[in-house]
């Protein structure tokens, strides 16, 4: 029997009570389709970072390499400098796995009640550049405590990060709708954005079958809310996804409807996956978080992984489940976290 075996990291705050449910449904729907799961369990992150000093141990990306994927929760706390764990964790993760894709889609679920006025189906993937842009993290704050006091960070685009994620988006397009719009503010980041943008628009010149859009991120901003039946594939920087996907999260209804992949296209390192959103502290240990986008993460990773009907079939049980009403507080229902993955286990 094919086994896959998974890494399972929840984090901090709510991802220690949607991961252990979404990996519930794994093991489920892998029962059902003739494959089997193991997994190991680490629990790194924040919480971890206030008994050890550091967000993993420092053998934890050697550990990681040897799985086929990591499934991730969030990390982050209150107690803890935010600046720690995107830097100690999730981005280094990304950048040393090559995921250089953050797959974000979002899509109408059946059953709730979104904030638009618009009832038109939407069905679009967030395709973000996941290892350079803004985030790279390269800056530095002088004379902090002083009048004159300052802080920089800039951003990286190379030729080679900006071709890569233009190769996916494109190819991605041929599998869907056979569009891309891509994100960019090359009217004020006259060197960075005019620079992203002549590179995507040599990419696009290989894909003449597909339609090629550029949209400034102010606009696009408003078109996600007036019009998001208009994208297919929407490529992205780092910081425009980052606020892009949660804007996504909130049109389909809430932030804990999103799913993503952290995907290294070319499998040389496993693939990280993961809800869209943080680990809510606000929320956390009620066991009434939202777990859709981490259940719906589970799926993305199945898909990667070759596993297209099991992936599938997670998707058809998710939309049966917000159908039949399952929808937790967040969606206006009454419905717990192990409520929804036990009502997904039931309608695989
Ligand atoms: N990839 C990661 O690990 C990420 C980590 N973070 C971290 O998470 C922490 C909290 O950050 P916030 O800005 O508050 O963002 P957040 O996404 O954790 O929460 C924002 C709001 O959405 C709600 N929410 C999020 N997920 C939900 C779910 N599944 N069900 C119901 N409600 C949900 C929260 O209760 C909160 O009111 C910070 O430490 C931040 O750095 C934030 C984003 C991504
Ligand atoms: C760090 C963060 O907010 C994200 O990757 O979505
Ligand atoms: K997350
Ligand atoms: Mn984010």
């Amino acid at each position: 029997m094919k086994n896959y075996n998974i890494a399972v990291v929840p984090g901090d705050g709510i991802g220690n009570e949607i991961v252990p449910q979404g990996y519930r449904v794994l093991e489920a729907v892998a029962e059902k389709h003739g494959f089997s799961i193991s997994s190991e369990s680490f629990g790194w992150g924040a919480g971890y970072y206030l008994e050890n000093g550091e967000f993993l141990p420092e053998d934890g990306l050697e550990t990681l390499k040897k799985f086929d994927a990591v499934y991730f929760g969030s990390v982050g706390l209150p107690a803890v400098d935010d600046t720690l764990p995107a830097k100690d964790y999730t981005f280094k993760v990304r950048t040393s796995f090559n995921q250089y894709v953050n797959y974000r889609p979002v899509r109408t679920y059946p059953g709730v009640t979104r904030p638009l006025r618009s009832e038109k189906h939407i069905d679009f993937v967030i395709v973000r550049e996941n290892t350079e842009g803004e985030f790279v993290q390269m800056g530095g704050q002088y004379l902090p405590d002083e009048e004159n006091g300052m802080g920089t960070d800039t951003s990286v685009f190379t030729r080679k990060g900006i071709e890569r994620v233009a190769h996916y988006a494109f190819k991605l397009a041929r599998k869907r709708r056979n569009k891309v719009t891509h994100i960019t503010k090359s009217n004020t980041l006259i060197n960075s954005l005019a620079y992203w943008d002549r590179v995507i628009k040599e990419v696009a010149q290989q894909y003449p079958d597909v339609e090629h859009e550029q949209m400034y991120i102010d606009n696009s901003t408003a078109m996600f809310v007036l019009k998001p039946e208009i994208f297919d594939v929407v490529l992205t920087t780092n910081l425009f996804g980052d606020i892009l996907s949660d804007l996504g999260g909130a049109i389909m209804g809430s932030l804990g409807l999103g799913g993503s992949g952290n995907v290294n296209p070319e499998k040389e390192f496993p693939s990280m996956f993961e809800p869209i959103h943080g680990s809510a502290p606000d929320i956390a240990g009620n066991n009434i978080a939202n777990p859709y986008g981490q259940i719906w993460s589970a799926a993305i990773m199945l898909e990667h992984l070759g596993e297209i009907e099991a992936a599938q079939n997670i998707m058809d049980a998710i939309d049966k489940s917000t159908s039949e009403g399952v929808l937790t507080v967040d969606l206006g229902g009454s419905a717990t976290t192990s409520d929804v993955a036990d009502a997904v286990i039931k309608n695989l």
